[in-house]
Formats: structure tokens, sequence, C-alpha cells
């Protein structure tokens, strides 16, 4: 779908029309609507919204697949009514994303402020009653979702956790302010404007030509590998990042890397991902692992890490002892298959 819109460009004294795409459209709406409170107040009137319990999306559970309901505000203006809430909580929702149609949405917690958890678990199995599903951990149900579903439950969890944990100004000490689409908070005491944040990872699948370096720490689930991750330090850059949690996890040196995509990880607070491959200097690959960070590494071949790939079942093979791999949406899990299906394609050098 395309939208003629009402930019125009003056070329050679003619006006010409642009065509502007269905993404360009959306992008605009969206960024108007988090510039303009009023605008995004009228949004909500034909919007929908995903709804979180503490964090917890809730959840409509068909087969083994996970759905995210998703309910008007006319719906949950008689939910909150029922449950004896004030329609005025509608306010705490942050915008997340719209349809091609321009349907706003967003995602509201019914129980982040409750001042009572006694009240807040009661109310929390009475409301799933009533809207017939679950709140469940994202954690456990991120894999079973649609990928369009899952991104959009990750960036909902990490504002609306961001929200809650910038409540107060850091200077002033007093209570910040969002704005109608969550897109920041102010302080109306110092005016400091507060944006929400990633911290930036960097995530390296290290090659010696032939094997692959896979890593755990004890804090992962029995068997699973998975590429070496670290946070970048303040003034680095993500060469500079990449090199130093080499160094610093396995003691190797990396000699060539090649960036291959990014993500957003809510777990257990929002990083963006910075995924690479990186390859060793020829003759260095005896590993030395740093155990205040991991728990093992080693070096594993194309065949062993193509059977666990094409195997890759969580509960069959912890159950059976063998090592596993992060599942398919996790960024590490690309950069496995990416180097599986290409192992030797050339980076730049560090
Ligand atoms: N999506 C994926 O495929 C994937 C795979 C592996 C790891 N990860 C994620 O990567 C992240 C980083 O990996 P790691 O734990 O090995 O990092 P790491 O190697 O930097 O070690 C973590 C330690 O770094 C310190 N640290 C420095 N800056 C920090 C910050 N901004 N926030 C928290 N701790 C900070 C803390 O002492 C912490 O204990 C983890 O949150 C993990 O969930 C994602
Ligand atoms: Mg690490």
């Amino acid at each position: 779908m395309s939208l003629y819109c009402g930019i125009a460009c003056r070329r050679k004294s003619f006006w010409c029309f642009r065509l502007l795409s269905t993404y360009v459209t959306k992008t605009r709406y969206l960024f108007e609507l988090k510039e303009d409170d009023d605008a995004c107040k009228k949004a909500q009137q034909t919007g929908a919204f995903y709804l979180f319990h503490s964090l917890a999306p809730l959840l409509q559970k068909s087969g083994h697949q996970y759905q995210a309901p998703r309910h008007s505000l006319l719906e949950l203006e008689r939910l909150l009514a029922k449950f004896g809430q004030d329609t005025q909580r509608i306010e705490d929702s942050v915008l997340i994303g719209c349809s091609e149609q321009h349907e706003a949405w967003f995602a509201l917690d019914l129980g982040l402020n409750s001042s009572s958890s006694i009240n807040a678990s009661l109310q929390k199995s009475e409301m799933e009653t009533e809207l017939k599903g679950s709140f469940t951990k994202l954690r456990k149900a991120l894999f079973q979702l649609n990928t369009k579903d899952a991104s959009l439950l990750t960036t909902a969890q990490a504002l609306l956790r961001w929200h809650d944990a910038h409540q107060f100004c850091s200077r002033s000490g007093q209570p910040t302010k969002k704005n109608m689409a969550g897109s920041k908070r102010v302080c109306p005491s110092s005016k400091i404007i507060y944006y929400p944040q990633m911290a930036p990872v960097v995530i390296t699948l290290v090659s010696d030509g032939t094997r692959c370096l896979l890593a755990r720490q004890s804090s992962f689930p029995k068997g699973m590998y998975s590429a070496l991750a670290g946070f970048c330090d303040i003034g680095e850059s993500m060469e500079e990042a990449v090199r130093r949690e080499v160094a610093e996890e396995v003691g190797l040196e990396v000699e060539t890397l090649r960036y291959s995509a990014s993500q957003h990880w809510p777990f257990p607070n929002s990083s963006l991902m910075i995924g690479c491959h990186a390859t060793v200097k020829p003759g260095q690959t005896e590993i030395q692992v740093n155990l205040k960070e991991l728990e093992a590494a080693g070096w594993f071949s194309h065949d062993e890490v193509t059977t666990a790939l094409r195997k890759n079942n969580p509960y069959t093979q912890q159950q059976n002892g063998t090592f596993w791999l992060p599942p398919k949406l996790a960024i590490a899990h690309q950069l496995i298959k990416e180097w599986v299906e290409k192992p030797s394609c050339s980076p730049l050098p560090a």
C-alpha cells in the first residue's frame, strides 16, 4: 500500500508529488504521535492495547503457540470499570507501533503501580479469568510467539520497565512525567528530558577457519552453549569491545572481524546486541577460560555445530546431556547458522 502525502517538491517549476511508501508514511505517523500528545491521545480512540501485569504480557494459548490479544479502548475502559479502576490509568500506556492502516498499538501494565502485592495478585487472576488468557513471563513465552508478536512484546516490556524504573529525576529527586506516547520523561523542576535507553552489547562468533568457539555461563540452561557476549565499556567502539571481550573471556586475540546484524534483547534490561563474526590469529587458538565470566568454552567442528543446529530442541538435548544452541529468535543462533552456511567468508582486519 502506498499513499500520496502532502509533501510536494518543486522541480524545474513543476510541482511533483512524490509517492511515499507505506513504510515511510507509517514511520512519519509514529513520529507525529511521539511528538504530539493530542494526536497520540486521539490515536488511542481507534487504537489497540496489549495488556501486561507486572511486566508479564497477557497471552492466549492455542495448541503449542501463544498469541498476544489486543483490546480496543472501549474494551479496556469496561475492564477497568469492572475492576474499580480509574480510566486515567490508560495514560500510563506506551506507544509501541502501528498497523499499515495506522491503527496505533499501545501497551499498558495493569500490575506495576499496585500498592499492595496481595491485591495485585488477586486482581491478576481475576483479570486472567475475565480476559481468557494468562499473564505469562516473557522469557517463557518468547520462543513460542510468532516473530512479529515477539518483537512487539519485547519492545513493550522494555519500554514499560524503563518507565517503571525512571519515575524520579536523578538531579532534582522530583517525579518525572511521561509524554503521552511514552517516548520520553521530563522533570518539571530541572527540565531534564530522559529518553529510554539500551546498553550496547557485542556478541561475537569466533572462528579459527575450520572450527567455531562456543561458551557457556553458569547461569545458562543446562547444556546450552552460545557465542561470546559482553557489554561495551564507555568510550569504546564496537571493534574495541569485540577485541577486549574475546581477550577477557577466552584469552585470544582477534585478527579480523565482520559485522553481521543487530537485535534488541530485553533480558535482563534492554540491550542492543551487535552481532559479529571474528577470526583469531592462526596458530594462536589455545583457549584460556576466564572462570569469573564463563563456566566453559571450547572449539566446535563444523559437523558438530551443523548436527546441533539440526536437532536444536532444548528439551530433548537437555535430557540427553548433549550440547545445544540458543533458539532461532536469538541473534546468537543467527550468527551460528551463518557460520555453518558460510564458514570461510572474508572479514575485515580488526
Ligand atoms: N540474544 C542473544 O543471542 C544473546 C546471547 C548471549 C548473551 N546475550 C545477552 O548479552 C548480555 C551480555 O552478556 P554477558 O552477561 O556475557 O556480559 P559481560 O561479559 O559484559 O559480563 C557481564 C558483567 O559485565 C558487567 N557490566 C558492564 N556493563 C554492564 C551493563 N551495562 N549492564 C549489566 N552488566 C554490566 C557486570 O559486572 C556483569 O556482571 C546479557 O545480558 C545476555 O542476556 C544475548
Ligand atoms: Mg560475557
